[in-house]
């Protein structure tokens, strides 16, 4: 799996804050809503798109405009929810498909609550959106999801993401023949023993909507 980690001092600079266990939800949920535009950027460098012709006041010219079918993003609730408008105001052309899933304390293995995505992906590219990368049970449940509907390339947008997460996900698809990419805002060092990612920044879904 290709990972970029984007390296830049807005970038730092709002992670930082997020981690700060003082940073209350209205300012986590805005500050989640800037980094995901700056990851969005990094994430859409290889979006589809078609040369076309348009005139300017003065002259025709060559330009290009996003292909078709138009990507589509998903968001995997709850979390993930936090980054929607963000990723939505750099592709608000997008179509948005919605999967819920949720990650068994106990067990750690992730189990899906709701899914509303198009039948027919062939041919797509698709943006999964979730804060946070730890085991990678989640992400590789939802990638598999737009696998079988026939995606045909997936990017992941991450806040943070674990190296035992990107680990498993190289995994599981490393025979897939499907490109897969992960643009995140940081790489942190390790899981603790309750799947948390160290250093972190805490239960994501909490943070931006209180204790479910
Ligand atoms: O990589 P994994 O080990 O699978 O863990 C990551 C998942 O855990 C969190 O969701 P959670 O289950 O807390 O649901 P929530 O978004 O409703 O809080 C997070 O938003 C990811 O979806
Ligand atoms: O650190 C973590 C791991 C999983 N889910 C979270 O919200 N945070
Ligand atoms: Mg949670």
């Amino acid at each position: 799996m290709e990972t970029h980690v984007v390296d830049h001092p807005l970038v730092s600079h709002k992670l930082t804050t997020l981690r700060d266990v003082r940073t209350d939800s209205p300012t986590f949920r805005r500050l989640a809503d800037e980094l995901v535009t700056l990851l969005a950027y990094e994430a859409t460098r290889d979006v589809r798109v078609t040369e076309v012709t348009v005139e300017t006041p003065l002259t025709p010219t060559q330009g290009v405009r996003l292909s078709r079918p138009t990507p589509l993003v998903v968001p995997i609730l709850r979390a993930g929810l936090g980054m929607l408008d963000g990723m939505m105001r750099l592709l608000p052309t997008a179509e948005v498909g919605f999967l819920g899933m949720i990650r068994n304390e106990q067990t750690l293995e992730a189990s899906t609550y709701a899914t509303r995505l198009p039948d027919d992906l062939s041919g797509r590219q698709c943006f999964v959106l979730d804060p946070m990368l730890a085991t990678g049970g989640t992400l590789a449940a939802a990638i598999q999801f737009l696998f079988a509907r026939g995606a045909v390339d997936v990017t992941a947008l991450c806040l943070l993401a674990a190296p035992e997460g990107i680990a498993h996900l190289d995994s599981v698809f490393k025979d897939s023949g499907h490109p897969i990419k992960l643009v995140t805002a940081g790489l942190d060092e390790r899981l603790n023993e309750q799947g948390y990612i160290l250093p972190g920044l805490g239960d994501a879904g909490d943070r931006l909507y209180g204790v479910a």
